[in-house]
């Protein structure tokens, strides 16, 4: 395959923008990807692009995450899996009926999702995003729909020998459908996956919390292709209110927002992103489009309050409303650094 020299291109970022903006966006670049979030009770949009659209309950924002491309996209779809591709960056949407979203069939995604990205040549996953329908429901065998969403990508990741290699993510509850996911993948470069010295890297979480570990890292470093001097970015991981493997704060959603926020900072500081050999420093205060998902409506104000003290003044914020793959847990916050 011919590939254009490598030149230099901004850092990876998405912005947030009103959830109409497909079209009104693809006007000023081309676009790699939107993910849409929006109240259950409105009536999904065309998509253009390749993304999830994720119904979510009232009262929550509606925002599309548009994620602009660094050039020229060819897009397409194969087996269901819509995709668009830059020379450097491949987005990728899948989605699971709610009939037929066990761990047998999270698997079957898996195992395809893997196999586009080699067929396509883009062998680095940097970003991935999965909402689940009554996230924290029982299957039909009792066990937690979770943690059966954890068996299903357990074992297609062992198969390809990835268990401990996965890029930062977010799994997360939606008010409807099955699953939706997407994710997005590089190539020409390394991304560098890191953990939070306060958290037991999730992968290697006790039994207690299901029959197969979650497969994701805190943070992936994204560097700059062809400048790999500069400063690329920090895509944050869902995170929470866990220190160790443990749940902090239970009940207390302040609490488990300020020990979201403080795991996140600690993630993208100076100490933790040198260990992992790293050389630019990062603080909440570079967090961009960040993602706010809290589970209970009342919980909305204190969370928002928590939040517009600790992160950019200047930074747009969404408050989204959605179930936390831990029943005890109040509030999870993602984003990017740069
Ligand atoms: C909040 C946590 O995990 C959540 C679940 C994830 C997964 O299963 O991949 C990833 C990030 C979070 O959305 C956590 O374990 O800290």
């Amino acid at each position: 395959m011919t590939r254009s020299p490598v030149q230099p291109v901004g850092a990876l970022a998405p912005l947030l923008l009103a959830p109409d903006s497909d079209s009104a966006s693809a006007e000023d670049g081309p676009v790699l990807g939107v993910n849409r979030y929006l109240d259950v009770a409105s009536a999904p949009a065309d998509a253009t692009h390749p993304g999830m659209t994720v119904p979510l309950a009232a009262p929550t924002d509606e925002v599309a995450e548009v994620w602009p491309a660094d050039g020229p996209v060819r897009s397409g779809d194969h087996g269901g899996i819509r995709y668009a591709h830059s020379d450097r960056f491949l987005f990728c949407s899948a989605r699971l009926p709610g009939s037929g979203s066990g761990a047998r069939e999270v698997g079957r995604m898996y195992r395809e999702l893997f196999a586009l990205l080699a067929r396509l040549d883009y062998p680095r996953l940097v970003r991935v995003w999965n909402h689940i329908a009554g996230i924290n429901d029982r299957t039909g065998t009792g066990e937690e729909t979770y943690r059966d969403f954890c068996v299903g990508r357990s074992l297609a990741l062992e198969e390809l020998g990835m268990l401990s290699d996965m890029p930062a993510t977010t799994v997360i509850g939606a008010a409807a459908g099955g699953v939706e996911l997407s994710l997005i993948a590089t190539r020409g470069v390394d991304p560098v996956n890191v953990e939070n010295p306060r958290q037991v890297p999730a992968y290697h979480y006790p039994s207690r919390y299901g029959r197969r570990a979650p497969n994701f890292a805190r943070a992936t470093y994204l560097p700059r292709h062809g400048d790999p001097a500069a400063r690329g970015s920090v895509l944050v991981s869902g995170t929470a209110s866990i220190i160790g493997h443990e749940t902090r704060h239970v009940g207390d959603v302040r609490a488990q927002c300020r020990t979201a926020l403080g795991n996140v900072e600690l993630l993208v500081g100076p100490e933790n992103l040198g260990r992992h050999g790293v050389d630019h420093a990062y603080g909440l205060a570079d967090l961009r489009a960040a993602k706010v998902y809290v589970r209970h409506a009342e919980d909305l104000p204190a969370v928002r309050e928590v939040c517009a003290e600790l992160l950019p003044a200047d930074g747009r914020v969404a408050y989204l409303r959605a179930d936390i793959c831990r029943a005890d847990l109040l509030v999870e916050v993602e984003g990017v650094a740069t």
